[in-house]
């Protein structure tokens, strides 16, 4: 049997309080991540992302079961060990203080540098390395205390590649990043995993962008439990659905995104094609309509035709010139 970069059985993660139970966060966790693989870990707030993060780079001690990394247990290992096979991003962790952006990832390469921390060109190579390929070679020399908290999260993220270890855990790396630099990031990291077969599990709240990149989703339920598997898979089985549940929207599997609960609601049928008829069925969608697919459903009926939306209820007929037209006079009936 080959030994896994990283392996869990049967842990159980949480927090020991003085004189109280230990508080179980997640506990039954048999976890392992494979090389190559880009893992995105989901779950609503305060399920235990962060917790379990901690717990797998060992600056957390498990309350049971056991976390071994290439074989060895992590509780057995000493810093230098763990900060060669394991490099963390936590969303605490962004540093202040007088330091440039150089300096900062170049304390990744602690466990690679001489008692003297000296850099040799290898050193060098891979800061400037990874400093390129998470977009922050621009702040190389910028002192991190002037940084906008994107811009530091860069450095962070620098820092841990600077480290070079096979497993790489990210807690919310993405959190201050806008759209385009978040996509990048996950694209970057996803490609690295499969170039250079790390393990990269990464915490997230961008639920699509997860879907969009992970080669493996593991979903944190409230309940504590973990279920693993390929994205599509879990969507199929409906168990992002479950894991997101909440009073107020749902995860809609046809649309693989969320959508409001409606509260007592028109039916609509939309006909038509293209981006216009989608749009049309989220701007109904969210002024509260339930979108059917058979016409026979609905008493109110409208058809998309090149800027021109037809609009049929009950026998009477009206045309509007532009969705938003069609989205007030809506409003303003009452159909
Ligand atoms: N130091 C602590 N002592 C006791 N309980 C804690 C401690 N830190 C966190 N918790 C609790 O553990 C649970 C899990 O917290 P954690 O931060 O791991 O969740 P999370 O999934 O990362 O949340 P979020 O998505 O909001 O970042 C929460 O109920 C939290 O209140």
């Amino acid at each position: 049997m080959s030994v896994k970069p990283l392996q869990t059985e049967s842990l159980r993660v949480g927090y020991k309080i003085k004189g109280q139970e230990p508080r179980t966060v997640a506990s039954g966790l048999d976890l392992e991540l494979v090389p190559g693989e880009f893992v995105c870990l989901l779950g609503p707030n305060g399920v235990g992302k962060s917790t379990l993060i901690r717990s797998l780079s060992g600056m957390q001690a498990a309350l049971g079961g056991s976390i071994h990394i290439s074989g060895t247990d992590v509780s057995s290992m000493s810093p230098k060990e763990k900060a060669r096979s394991v490099s963390v991003v936590l969303t605490d962790s962004l540093p202040v203080g007088m330091f440039d952006g150089y300096s900062v990832v170049a304390l990744g390469r602690h466990p690679h540098t001489s008692w003297t921390g000296g850099l040799g060109a290898e050193d060098k190579e891979r800061i400037s390395w990874v400093l390129e390929a998470v977009g922050a070679g621009h702040l190389a020399h910028r002192q991190i205390s002037e940084l906008s908290d994107g811009e530091r999260q860069k450095i962070m993220i620098a820092r841990a590649l600077a480290q070079e270890t096979q497993i790489m855990l990210l807690d919310e790396p993405t959190a201050f990043l806008d759209l385009p630099r978040r996509v990048e990031l996950m694209r970057t990291l996803r490609d690295l995993a499969r170039r250079e077969g790390l393990c990269i599990l990464l915490s997230t709240h961008d639920l699509d962008l997860a879907l969009r990149s992970a080669d493996k989703l593991w979903l944190l339920a409230s309940d504590g439990t973990l279920k693993t598997g390929m994205p599509e898979q879990l969507a199929l089985e409906g168990e992002i659905a479950a894991t997101f549940a909440s009073g107020e929207v749902d995860w809609d599997p046809e649309q693989g995104a969320f959508r409001m609960h409606r509260n007592a609601c028109a039916k609509v049928y939309v006909g038509g094609t293209g981006a216009e008829r989608v749009w049309t069925c989220r701007a109904l969608s969210r002024i509260g309509y339930e979108v059917v697919d058979n016409e026979e459903e609905s008493k109110l009926s409208i058809q998309v035709i090149e800027n021109c939306w037809r609009v049929s209820f009950e026998g009477e007929n009206f045309e509007c010139r532009s969705l938003s037209e069609l989205v007030e006079r809506l409003l303003g009936s009452n159909v």
